[in-house]
């Protein structure tokens, strides 16, 4: 088992619905942005969202991760050790710590100013606050305290390596390359030992060799940690590649879902990328790979 698997992973356990959602609607004034959406995302399991732009996938993350309250629906969390939690009650800043939900952005948001493995030290500042009973014992060096501390160097350490930026550990994190920010990203998140890990398009930017090491990356996160990722991804080569189950968004509504050989197959979600006039804004990656098994199925 990995060093830092959660402690109700691990096993060979069946993959089981982790979240749960149900008739999820976010309206902004008249506009329907996630118009009742109901999926479910298994423990063990990468399951992405899809669809075309502004069809609703940050839609759907901002309301999984607390940022938007939703007008409508259920967002049920299965926690291996809390119990059912029902996210569209908790207040944002809970999601994280209690419900163990962790996410990054379409557009890199790391600590600047700070060294690639303060970034990841800092993400686990919840967990320090409780060793030193939110009080002085840090700096009085009680050994709650000092224990939690190196277990998190450890475990800044041990997502420093997976992601391969430990030659970079003293580096400014705002000076790596781009494809590095996007690893040191995850690292971050992992850091914070989520149940559900939200990732939204972390292979925007990168290269092909840099999008199949995140392939890498991400499979080995499900296996070895067995917790729930759910992705938003327009890379083709990324969401075929390796989600256990996709759901289609188009226009706020849910058009499909299913494994990926039978999600590219489906006429509504070839309609929704290609258009009924072909649409040219379609990426010709998207539109090649969509064509191609849509047609041959
Ligand atoms: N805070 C907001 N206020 C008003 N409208 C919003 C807000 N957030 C999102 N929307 C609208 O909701 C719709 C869905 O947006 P969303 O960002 O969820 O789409 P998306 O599928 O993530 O798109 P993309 O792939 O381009 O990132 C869009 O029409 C967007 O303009």
């Amino acid at each position: 088992m990995p060093p830092f698997a959660p402690a109700a992973g691990g096993g060979n356990e069946q993959p089981t619905a982790l979240l749960k959602v149900e008739h999820l609607t976010m309206r902004f004034g008249g506009l329907v942005a996630v118009d009742d959406v109901s999926f479910e995302a298994p423990n063990a399991g990468i399951t992405a969202i899809i669809g075309p732009n502004g069809a609703g996938k940050t839609t759907v993350f901002n309301c999984l991760t607390g940022f938007y309250k939703p007008s409508v629906g259920r967002l049920t969390l299965s926690h291996p050790r809390r119990g059912p939690l029902y996210l569209e009650r908790m207040e944002g800043f809970r999601i994280p710590q209690v419900a163990g939900v962790a996410r990054t952005f379409q557009n890199v948001r790391l600590f600047g100013g700070m060294s690639v493995l303060e970034n990841l030290i800092v993400a686990q500042h919840n967990e320090l606050m409780h060793a030193s009973f939110f009080s002085l014992a840090g700096l009085l060096g009680l050994g709650r305290y000092r224990r939690a501390e190196a277990k998190a160097v450890e475990r800044a350490r041990y997502w420093l390596d997976r992601v391969g930026l430990t030659a970079r550990a003293d580096w400014d994190a705002a000076n790596l390359p781009y494809g590095e920010q996007r690893r040191l990203e995850i690292a971050r998140a992992m850091c914070s030992q989520p149940v559900l890990l939200c990732l939204d398009e972390p292979a925007a930017g990168l290269n092909p060799r840099e999008s199949s090491d995140l392939n890498r990356l991400l499979i080995g996160i499900r296996d070895e940690q067995r917790i729930g990722i759910l992705l938003i991804e327009h890379d083709m080569s990324v969401v075929m590649g390796i989600s256990d189950k996709i759901v289609v968004l188009d226009h706020g509504r849910q058009i499909a879902e299913g494994e990926p050989r039978q999600v590219r197959a489906d006429p509504a979600v070839i309609r929704a990328y290609l258009g009924e006039d072909e649409n040219e804004d379609l990426p010709p990656e998207v539109a090649r790979d969509l064509a191609r098994d849509g047609g041959s199925a």
